[in-house]
This record gives structure tokens, sequence and C-alpha cells, in this order.
């Protein structure tokens, strides 16, 4: 691409064209559930039997924080390991002041090296700022999430009419505008996604938590009129649902779901 390296909207679009899917296959092990030492070998093979039908990989880091060290490094040595062409979210959502901001960039983006991370806007602009100077990454800012508390803050009106929510895409609408090199994108939980509030949202890529486990209906998707690539997410429909079935078969069937109701 003339020297310029691809952004990361553009590789996660390439990906969705390549494999005619938008899944997002999530990476939460629970320790709990989980003998700890058996957790690499489930996650490899979760990993390789999906791949052909993942647009993306979305390891949680709270499931391997809460391993200790021991989970740090399960996710250490697996990052190296995940098939180069899928990109990989990892779900952070850090916000802090910019100085520590700075270390979590450094942390997820030039020693995990992951492509992209979730992050929670609400501390403002500034807090993104250390994450948005990353070219080929990409960042996913808390919008309106798929918890039912999205409602406490998230979806509050402000006075005029507008909703908290759209604040975030404001930001999103600035990154562009300031020309910033890592794709910024947005988090809207399926559970939470009608067309009220799809339609206050800027074309800008989506993930999209809360089918599966969460019980999020796909048809709230149809008919949004967003072009940029979206990714839905599943982590627990995967991993831990309908264990009489293979991690691929529920993958593919989930990608299916996905693309009849995107209808791509
Ligand atoms: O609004 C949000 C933001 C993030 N998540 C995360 O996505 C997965 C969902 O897991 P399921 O097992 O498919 O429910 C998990 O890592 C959440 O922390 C979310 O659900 N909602």
């Amino acid at each position: 691409m003339g020297g310029m390296s691809q952004s990361f909207t553009d590789k996660l679009a390439a990906r969705i064209k390549e494999t005619g899917s938008a899944l997002c296959v999530g990476l939460d092990p629970r320790p709990g559930m989980d003998d700890l030492e058996a957790i690499p070998a489930l996650l490899r093979k979760v990993v390789e039997e999906t791949a052909p039908y993942a647009a993306a990989f979305k390891p949680n880091i709270a499931y391997f924080e809460a391993m200790g060290l021991r989970g740090l490094e399960i996710l250490e040595d697996l990052l190296p390991d995940m098939p180069k062409d899928v990109p990989v979210v990892l779900d952070a959502k850090r916000g802090d002041i910019g100085e520590t901001q700075k270390y979590y960039a450094h942390a997820y983006f030039e020693r995990l090296g992951v492509d992209a991370v979730t992050l929670s806007p609400f501390m403002g602009y500034d807090t993104l700022e250390p994450f948005l100077n990353y070219e080929g990454k990409g960042v996913y800012l808390l919008a309106v999430t798929s918890n039912p508390g999205s409602a406490d803050v998230e979806r509050q009106e402000l006075a005029g009419g507008r909703r908290v929510f759209e604040l975030v895409g404001d930001m999103v609408l600035r990154s562009v505008r300031e020309g910033c090199k890592t794709s910024v994108g947005m988090v809207v939980g399926l559970t939470n996604a009608d067309s009220s509030i799809l339609e206050r949202i800027p074309d800008a890529p989506l993930l999209i938590p809360g089918l599966g486990a969460q019980g999020g209906d796909l048809s709230c998707l149809s008919g949004s009129g967003h072009v940029a690539p979206p990714l839905i997410n599943v982590s627990r429909g995967i991993m831990y649902q309908n264990p009489e079935l293979g991690f691929a078969e529920k993958a593919a069937g989930f990608a299916q779901r996905i693309r009849e109701a995107l209808n791509y």
C-alpha cells in the first residue's frame, strides 16, 4: 500500500470480506470452571478451531488477571502464536489520566502487540490521546454498554435532548477531524442497540457484545445504514454454552446468523 501501513479499520474490513464473517470470538477463560493448567491448551483449541469463522478475537484481560501472574503469562504466551491475519482486540476498558494511559498504551500496543483495545472515554478526550498516534491500531470507546446499567449514565438525556453516549460519538468524530493514526470506534451492546441508539451514532467501527449468553437480538442491527466494519462478539456462547457442540460448529453457527442479520 505505497509504503503506508494499513489502518486497523482496513485490516478488519479485509478480514470480514475474506471470511464472510463479522464474528468476534471472545476468549474469556474461567479459572473457576477450568483447571488453571488446562487453560493454555483450551485457549489454543478455541483459537485454532474458530479461526476460519473469526473476523477477530477478543480476550478480556479481567479473566487473565483473575489468574494472577500465571494468567498474564498465559496471555503473553498465547498472543504471539495467534493467527497473524486475525486482528486481536484486547478488552481492557482502561481510563485514567493521560500520564498513566501512556503506560497502558505501551503495555497493550507495544508489549502485548494487540491490534486494538477497549477504552473508557468518560475521563475525557485527553485520556484517549496517548492511544491515538498508532498507525494500524484501533481503540473502541465504551458508548452504550450491554448491561442494564447503561441506562444510569450512558443513555441519560442531557439538557437539549442529546444523550450522554453521543458525546462519545463526538470524540470519535474529533479523532477523525484531527487526523489521528489510530482507528477509533465504539462499543455498543447488542442488548441495547435499538434504532433510537444506532441512528445517533456516527458511522464508525462498532464492537457489539451481547450475542449468545446475554440474549441480544441481531435483528436490531438490520438496516442501521452503518458501513464501517462491525464486530459482533460472542464469548460464553462459544467457549462454554452447548458443550455437546464443537467450538468450530458453534462459531460457524453464530457467523451464519450474523451474516443473515446484516444481510451481506
Ligand atoms: O458492553 C459490554 C462491553 C464488553 N463486554 C464484554 O464482552 C464479553 C461478553 O461475553 P459473553 O460471554 O458473550 O456475554 C465479555 O468479555 C464482557 O466483559 C460486554 O459484555 N458488554
